[in-house]
């Protein structure tokens, strides 16, 4: 049956995502009103700029003060789309405080303070969702925290960031420059505020954070993940992985370590097969691979980033979230008994594509060779090319740990034919 009395929402930004989610409860409002079984209004709209000309938002809903409407009392579900640490943090507490559940998208502020603020809704008997902090549209967090709660998850890989899988895409596809092609991303409104967080991989790391901590049911910060951001990839590299039959992608991994007594994640740009799936995601997708004991394995894929597919995720965490309220009930909070470690990368084992500047004489490779072999890491092919007494040397590897590729490559670099070291990458997915 229908309630007829409103469950009231207070919308905190409305920006790309914001403003999508307002859309959406507007122009949905009598299907969204069945599924949930009452009607959902728009109680409020904080913003920062009040006088901005807003479509289809009633002014008199407009507030910069939003503080004061999360603290009204009669509000039912805060959704923040705001982003950042504070003042969300603030706000997502002063909610719970105040009888309300809390939908946010806000991975940053997740990862970095999710144990926190998972305490403070138990302690108010609220809700905390956020599907879409994690790859846009795709659901994710829900099948992993409630579809496979009854499974042992081993791994999580995938693209998580839209913006620089559509840098990459570009550079890669139509040999566009990095700074055109993260213009491009960011008037598409797949960028996060401080683009920085996109490119430097801060984004893909704090979900990678999100994700290994509901995966493996431990407590996973933004800090425990290793990060390398997609900056310095270059046309050479594009180069180098296409004469591999590869493609570069932003990378987000998360793994049990095979005695399962550990888990290890890391964000990085890697070489993936061409025949991967991976290889084909494009744009502002994003695809995740989920490995499990039970299931094997599950590929998740979709729009990772823009305002109508996050809303999706959004309004589909708010009509839970709304049901959840009308039973009185609350859905599943942290889960984080399982309390393993994190390891850091030296624990990590995969391949390397290593390029290395050499003299271009006699015996430089049988060194080369050498120094990997002193290492304990085994070289799969070797090519070189050599011109004017100047050689470059590819070095494609067995699967090493990260720590015995750091002590090869120092030593690499203390050798006299060694000119440098002009890059390193990490071979994944095969
Ligand atoms: N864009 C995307 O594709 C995705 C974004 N997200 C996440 O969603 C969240 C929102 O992102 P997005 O919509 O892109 O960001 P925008 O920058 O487009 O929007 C932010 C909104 O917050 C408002 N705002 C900023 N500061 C305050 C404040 N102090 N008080 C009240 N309102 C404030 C802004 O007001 P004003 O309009 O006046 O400037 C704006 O409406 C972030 O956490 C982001 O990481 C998640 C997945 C995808
Ligand atoms: N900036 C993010 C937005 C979605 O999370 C991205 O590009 O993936």
């Amino acid at each position: 049956m229908m309630r007829t009395r409103p469950l009231k929402v207070a919308l905190l930004g409305c920006g790309v995502v914001g403003s999508e989610v307002a859309r959406i409860m507007t122009t949905h409002a009598d299907d969204l009103a069945a599924r949930i079984g009452a009607p959902v209004e728009l109680a409020g709209v904080a913003v920062r700029r009040p006088s901005k000309v807003r479509e289809g938002i009633p002014q008199d809903l407009v507030t910069t003060d939003a503080t004061a409407l999360v603290k009204r009392g009669d509000i039912d579900v805060v959704v923040e789309v705001i982003g950042g640490i504070e003042p969300a943090r603030s706000l997502i507490t002063t909610a719970f405080e105040h009888g309300a559940s809390v939908v946010s998208a806000n991975k940053a502020l997740l990862a970095q303070d999710g144990a926190a603020l998972h305490a403070a809704a138990d302690q108010h008997g609220k809700d905390l969702y956020y599907e879409a902090a994690v790859a846009g549209a795709i659901p994710l967090i829900r099948p992993l925290r409630e579809s496979l709660a009854g499974d042992k998850v081993n791994r999580v890989l995938g693209i998580v960031n839209g913006t620089t899988n559509f840098i990459l895409d570009k550079m890669d596809s139509t040999g566009a420059g990095y700074q055109e092609a993260l213009d491009e991303a960011t008037a598409l409104g797949y960028a996060e505020a401080d683009p920085t967080a996109d490119v430097e991989g801060f984004d893909a790391a704090a979900k990678a954070a999100i994700l290994a901590g509901i995966a493996f049911h431990t407590r996973v910060r933004l800090d425990d993940v290793y990060r390398e951001g997609m900056t310095e990839v270059t046309a050479a590299d594009f180069a180098s992985a296409k004469e591999m039959g590869c493609t570069i992608k932003l990378l987000a991994i998360c793994e049990r370590a095979e005695d399962g007594r550990s888990v290890t994640a890391r964000v990085h740009p890697a070489m993936i097969p061409l025949t991967h799936p991976l290889a084909s995601v494009r744009g502002a997708y994003n695809a995740v691979f989920v490995e499990s004991d039970a299931s094997g394995q599950l590929m998740f894929y979709g729009p990772g980033a823009g305002g109508a597919p996050t809303a999706s995720a959004v309004l589909g965490d708010l009509v839970a979230v709304c049901r959840n309220r009308l039973s009185g009930t609350t859905g599943p909070g942290e889960s984080a008994y399982a309390a393993l470690p994190v390891e850091g990368m030296g624990e990590v084992v995969t391949r390397y594509h290593i390029s290395l500047d050499v003299a271009d004489k006699p015996g430089v490779l049988a060194q080369v060779a050498t120094v990997f072999a002193e290492h304990g890491v085994s070289i799969d092919t070797v090519r070189q090319q050599g011109k004017d007494g100047e050689a470059s040397l590819v070095v494609v590897t067995h699967r090493a740990s990260d720590a015995a590729l750091g002590g090869t490559v120092e030593a690499l670099r203390k050798l006299d034919t060694v000119r440098g070291v002009a890059s390193i990458m990490r071979v994944e997915g095969e």
